[in-house]
């Protein structure tokens, strides 16, 4: 594995985050300091226990018992702070960072989610900054205290016999350096083991989101025969990996031991020699043990900080994108008055930006006027209005809005003014009441029964056990498509925007909530300047007027009788050809 440095320096840059808790982190590294020097004592003080039983220490043996007691408690007292200490400045860190990282996606134009996967977003926001919270602290602590172990340990294993020392270096190292490239070869292996798991895992997902198609297809033997093979797969690799594991264990007990034996056994000789005194062979052979786990611990390190440059790669590709909205910014700035005017617009978006999906637009609403767009799918409706929106930038053009160009206002500002009542209208998970009130929060009770009654949406609430409080979205009931649109109208209405954008459900609804839903738009248009993206014609009649679109272009332009004086023309046909199917279905 090569180490990478650009990535390492990314990785170094998390430290900010951990400035405003300075105070906290020192006083953690302080007791982290206090707890190393603590246990470093503990071989010595072995040493200095067999000292007594040979009968050449000053002290007792139970002075040394209480001055070992003493250092004990002192080292369980230290590790509670450190554990403390650094918990707390990695919990408030990684908040700060996970909070940071939510407000810039949330706070990213809509291109963002377009080109990045959202399990992907849930994933940098989840698991890459609990990689990273680690790394913040009990890493970089845990690099300290091997490091002092290794240094200042060996120097005291000079101390006592150089000799000594040179024959363990020349055995112990070997082994767990030995053991960390094993190591790593078998958690390679494992990780091949889970990523089949995960295919398995979804084909079983796939398989129960679709489970309609499964049954209809009647391939609930193929799903089966699917799985079965993955689990097959992983049950042959999981078999594989547990032989090398064992090699593994086995080897590394084998290696371990034996160093152990062997210094013991040179010791013993040296002992036996005259060169050096039992109780300094024993501290030696604690020390030696401690060694060995922090260069142990060194390679899990190494690892830990590999797996961090990846994940803080990735936290501030997203950290240093662009804004999109300034924070500073109030939300409720100024209430424009409505005239829309698209002057000269082209645009191709930027995923495909060698597609032009509008050109040469040119259509001015004045305040209060209401326009439908017509034309087939695909024409560039929905285009238009997420550029009212400001989802993305023209490449040529602009939008005026009361005479201003949009691209200079306030987005927030700009979105105030605008309410959207989609084709699909998606619920949030919550009551009714609250869904309303997304579209003003902070509205009062009243306001929102008065925007449901106004949306003709209270007739069904109310006949809800729970009324305004029922829960909807994933969890809770589910509403007709009818009703949902309703909420959406009710949310319109309580957001009070100078400009309205209605995006008709293409499916046709019963005729009874047709009615209810008609009436409910005409009573959100009333005084407001409203964009109707229509897709039955028969509900635009009355706009004030018709502009079809056709392959990105406005081919045709006026009232409702106006276009259909044109008899070859596209609106007249599309007309045509909806009474037919209207006709067709009556036959
Ligand atoms: N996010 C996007 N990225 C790239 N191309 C897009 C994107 N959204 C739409 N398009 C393309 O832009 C063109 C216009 O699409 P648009 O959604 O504006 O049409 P529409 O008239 O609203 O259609 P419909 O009536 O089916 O909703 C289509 O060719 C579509 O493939």
């Amino acid at each position: 594995m090569k180490f990478n440095f650009s990535g390492f320096k990314e990785t170094l840059k998390l430290f900010k985050f951990l400035v405003p808790y300075k105070a906290q982190y020192a006083v953690g590294i302080v007791m982290l300091i206090l707890s190393t020097l603590t246990t470093l004592t503990f071989p010595v003080l072995v040493g200095e226990m067999t000292k007594v039983l040979e009968r050449k220490s000053e002290f007792s043996l139970n002075e040394v018992a209480l001055i070992f007691a003493c250092i004990l408690l002192a080292q369980g007292i230290f590790s509670y702070f450190r554990v403390l200490y650094f918990s707390r400045v990695s919990e408030k860190a990684t908040a700060d960072i996970r909070t940071l990282l939510y407000k810039k996606m949330i706070s990213s134009p809509l291109s963002f989610f377009e080109s990045n996967r959202v399990g992907d977003l849930i994933s940098r926001l989840a698991s890459d900054v609990s990689v990273i919270q680690n790394v913040l602290t009990t890493t970089v602590a845990e690099l300290f205290r091997q490091v002092a172990t290794l240094v200042l340990g060996l120097t005291y294993l000079f101390f006592v016999s150089w000799k000594l020392t040179v024959f363990m270096l020349a055995t112990f190292p070997i082994t767990i350096l030995a053991a960390m490239v094993f190591g790593r070869f078998v958690r390679r292996m494992a990780r091949k083991v889970q990523a089949v798991l995960a295919e398995a895992n979804i084909i079983v997902d796939e398989s129960f989101q679709s489970i309609a198609a499964v049954k209809a297809y009647t391939n609930e033997d193929l799903e089966y025969s699917r799985y079965s093979g993955k689990i097959g797969q992983v049950v042959q690799l999981s078999i594989k990996l547990a032989k090398y594991r064992g090699v593994f264990i086995s080897f590394f007990v084998v290696g371990l031991f034996g160093g152990i034996c062997l210094v013991i056994w040179y010791g013993g000789n040296l002992v036996l020699e005259g060169h050096l005194i039992l109780s300094n062979l024993v501290s030696f052979l604690l020390q030696s043990l401690f060694i060995a786990g922090s260069l142990a611990g060194l390679g899990e390190i190494y690892a830990s900080i590999q797996r961090s440059i990846g994940a803080s790669e990735r936290i501030f590709e997203i950290l240093e994108d662009q804004d999109e909205i300034q924070w500073t910014n109030s939300k409720n700035g100024k209430k424009l008055e409505g005239e829309v005017h698209f002057k000269d617009i082209e645009f191709a978006y930027p995923s495909r930006p060698d597609v032009t999906v509008l050109k040469n637009i040119d259509i001015h609403i004045p305040k209060g006027q209401k326009i439908a767009l017509v034309g087939h799918s695909g024409a560039g409706k929905s285009t238009l209005v997420q550029l009212l929106m400001r989802f993305y930038d023209l490449q040529h053009g602009q939008i005026l809005m009361d005479g201003e160009d949009g691209a200079q206002m306030d987005i927030r500002q700009l979105r105030s003014n605008i309410a959207i009542v989609p084709q699909e209208v998606l619920l949030f998970g919550g009551s009714i009441r609250e869904n309303i009130a997304y579209g003003k929060p902070g509205a009062t009770y009243d306001e929102v029964i008065d925007a449901a009654r106004r949306a003709n949406a209270l007739e069904f609430i109310d006949r809800f056990p729970e009324g305004m409080d029922t829960l909807v979205g994933e969890r809770g009931v589910k509403l007709s498509g009818g009703q949902k649109q309703r909420i959406a109208i009710a949310r319109a209405i309580l957001k009070d925007p100078a400009i309205l954008v209605l995006d008709e459900a293409t499916s046709a609804l019963d005729s009874q909530s047709e009615v209810l839903i008609q009436e409910a738009m005409l009573e959100l248009m009333k005084d407001r300047t409203s964009i109707v993206i229509a897709h039955r014609l028969a509900t635009i009649q009355h706009v004030d007027k018709i502009y079809v679109l056709n392959h990105g272009e406005v081919v045709e332009s006026g009232t409702h009788d106006e276009l259909l004086s044109y008899p070859e023309g596209i609106y007249a046909n599309l007309v045509k050809l909806q009474f037919n199917a209207l006709t067709a279905k009556e036959i």
